[in-house]
C-alpha cells in the first residue's frame, strides 16, 4: 500500500482545544457534538440555538469528520455513531474480479468524498448527487467494505480465500434466515446525522450500477452525541449499558487482538490469513432478536442477576463503579457468587473462553412489531477480531449453552466478512486482493 497519510484535517473548535484527534476513539464516546445547542423555551422558543460561546451548527456533530484513508479502515474503532445501514451484496452473473475491481473503486471514492471535511457541496460525489445531505457536513460518517467467503469463488480468487473466512459452525439457539445472511459484499455505513448516512447508502448503492444487488439491508441506531449529561457507554434496548468490557485501543494486546498483524501470510501464527487481509479485520455480523417482553417481565434485580451487572450505572454485581475490574470469584454474605454461574459476563467473560476476545461495535434495530405481536426489535450486533476462531467462536459456544440472557434472545440472521486494511490517496479497499 502506498502512502496512509491522514487527509487535511481542520483547525478544532475552539471549545476542543488543539489536542482532541478528529478520529474519536471507543471509550470517549459522545464527545463530539456534546456542547452547545439547545432548543429555547422562551422568547425564541422551537428555534435552535447556540449557548454561551459555543460553536455554531456545522461545527458541532455535523463537522466532526473521521478520515477514510488510513492503515485500518474506519468504522471499526471509533465509537459507532447515532445511525447505521449494514447492506449485503451479491455479485450479478457474470460480474468477475474485474468488474468487481471497478466496484471497490468506485465505492471507495465515493466514500472518500462523502467523508471529506469542509463544505457540504464538497462531500457529495457529483456523479450520484441527490442533494439528501447537501446541508449537511460529514458528521462522523465511515463507510466500511468487506468480502464474503462466496465472493471468492464469483471472482475467481478462491487461492486467496482466508482460512478465516470458513463458515460459522452452527449454533443450538440459531433461526437464522439464509437469506438475511452472509452476502458476497459487505457494507457498514454510520453517520451521526440519519441523512447522511441514507445519502451514503444511496450513494453506495448507485455506485454499485449493475454489477450486484443487495442481498439484504438492516439499519441501526445507537444514541445521538450530546443526549446525555456527559459522555459515557450507551445503552441497548434492554436498558443495558452495553460496551463496557469491550477491549481498549490502548490495552498493550488491542492490535494483535483485533487485527490480523503484519507478517500474515508467512510468520507464525498467521495461517488463517493471507497476506492481503494484514492491517485487516473480520467482522460477525448477528442480527438478535431480544424477546423483549418477556425480558420487560423480569423484575430490575432479576434483569442484573442474568446480565451480572447494576442496570443503572452498568457496575458489576461484584463490587465498585462501572470500570472496576469483575471479581468472577467474589462470593457474597449468603454463600452465592455475586456474580451467578450463568450470568452473560461470566460466561462471555475472555476469562471463560480461554482469552477469547472480541471488539464489539454493534446498532439497536428496530422494524415495528412482528408477526407474534411484539416489538421486532434487539441488536446488529457487529463482533470485530483478528481471527473468529480466536474471538467469536469459542465465545458464542459458550453462550449457546450457557447463558442466562440466551433465554431472551433470538440469532435471526449471521454473516461472516473478511475487512481488509484501509487504503491511501489514489487506492481502494481491496486493491491488493483484487489485483494481487
Ligand atoms: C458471542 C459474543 C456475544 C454475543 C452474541 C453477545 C450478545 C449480547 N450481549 C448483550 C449485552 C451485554 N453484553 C455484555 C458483555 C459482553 N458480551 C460479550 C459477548 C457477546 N454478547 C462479551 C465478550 C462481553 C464482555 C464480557 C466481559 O469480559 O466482562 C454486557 C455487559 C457490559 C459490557 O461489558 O459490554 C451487556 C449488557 C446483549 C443484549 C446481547 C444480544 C442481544
Ligand atoms: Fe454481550
Amino acid at each position: 500500500m502506498k502512502s496512509t497519510k491522514r487527509v487535511h484535517e481542520p483547525a478544532a473548535p475552539a471549545d476542543q482545544g488543539p489536542g482532541i484527534s478528529r478520529r474519536r476513539l471507543l471509550g470517549t464516546a459522545g464527545a463530539a457534538g456534546a456542547a452547545g445547542l439547545v432548543v429555547g423555551g422562551g422568547a425564541g422558543a422551537g428555534v435552535a440555538r447556540a449557548v454561551g460561546d459555543g460553536p455554531t451548527a456545522l461545527t458541532t456533530v455535523g463537522s466532526a469528520h473521521i478520515p477514510f484513508e488510513g492503515a485500518r479502515q474506519a468504522g471499526i474503532v471509533e465509537p459507532a455513531q447515532a445511525h447505521g445501514h449494514l447492506v449485503a451484496f451479491d455479485l450479478a452473473p457474470g460480474t468477475d474480479r474485474k468488474a468487481a475491481a471497478a466496484v471497490l473503486r468506485r465505492w471507495s471514492d465515493a466514500a472518500r468524498t462523502m467523508t471529506q471535511p469542509g463544505n457540504p457541496e464538497v462531500t457529495t460525489p457529483a456523479a450520484y448527487d441527490d442533494q439528501v445531505a447537501y446541508d449537511a457536513g460529514p458528521s462522523s460518517l465511515t463507510v466500511t467494505f468487506g468480502f464474503g467467503r462466496s465472493f471468492f469463488g464469483r471472482t475467481g480468487l478462491t487461492a486467496h480465500l482466508p482460512e478465516a473466512l470458513a463458515p460459522l459452525p452452527d449454533f443450538a439457539g440459531d433461526a437464522l434466515d439464509p437469506k438475511r445472511s452472509n452476502g458476497d459484499l459487505w457494507v457498514q455505513i454510520g453517520a451521526d446525522d440519519a441523512l447522511v448516512a441514507f445519502h451514503a447508502l444511496r450513494v453506495i448503492q448507485k455506485a454499485t450500477g449493475d454489477a450486484a444487488r443487495v442481498r439484504w439491508q438492516m439499519n441501526g441506531f445507537n444514541r445521538a452525541p450530546g443526549a446525555t449529561a456527559h459522555p459515557m457507554t450507551g445503552r441497548n434496548l434492554m436498558g443495558q449499558i452495553d460496551g463496557t468490557n469491550n477491549p481498549k485501543p490502548d490495552d498493550a494486546d488491542f492490535q494483535q487482538r483485533i487485527f490480523v498483524p503484519e507478517h500474515a501470510g508467512g510468520g507464525a501464527g498467521s495461517s488463517a490469513s493471507p497476506a492481503w487481509m494484514a492491517g485487516g479485520s473480520y467482522a460477525v455480523v448477528r442480527r438478535i432478536r431480544m424477546l423483549l417482553d418477556s425480558w420487560d417481565h423480569l423484575s430490575v434485580a432479576r434483569q442484573e442477576k442474568v446480565i451480572g451487572r447494576r442496570k443503572s450505572d452498568g457496575a458489576p454485581l461484584s463490587g465498585g463503579t462501572e470500570f472496576t475490574p469483575v471479581d468472577l470469584d467474589k462470593v457474597g454474605p449468603d454463600g452465592a457468587l455475586a456474580i451467578a454461574g450463568d450470568a452473560h459476563i461470566r460466561v462471555a467473560a475472555p476469562a471463560s473462553n480461554g482469552g477469547a476476545a472480541m471488539l464489539r461495535r454493534a446498532f439497536s434495530y428496530h422494524d415495528g412489531i412482528g408477526t407474534d405481536g411484539a416489538p421486532d426489535a434487539g441488536l446488529l450486533f457487529v463482533a470485530w477480531q483478528a481471527d473468529p476462531v480466536k474471538g467469536f467462536v469459542p465465545v458464542q459456544r459458550k453462550l449457546d449453552g450457557g447463558d442466562g440472557l440466551s433465554r431472551f434472545l433470538r440469532h435471526e440472521a449471521s454473516g461472516l466478512f473478511a475487512v481488509p486494511p484501509g487504503c491511501g490517496p489514489g487506492e481502494y479497499v481491496g486493491q491488493a486482493l483484487l489485483e494481487g
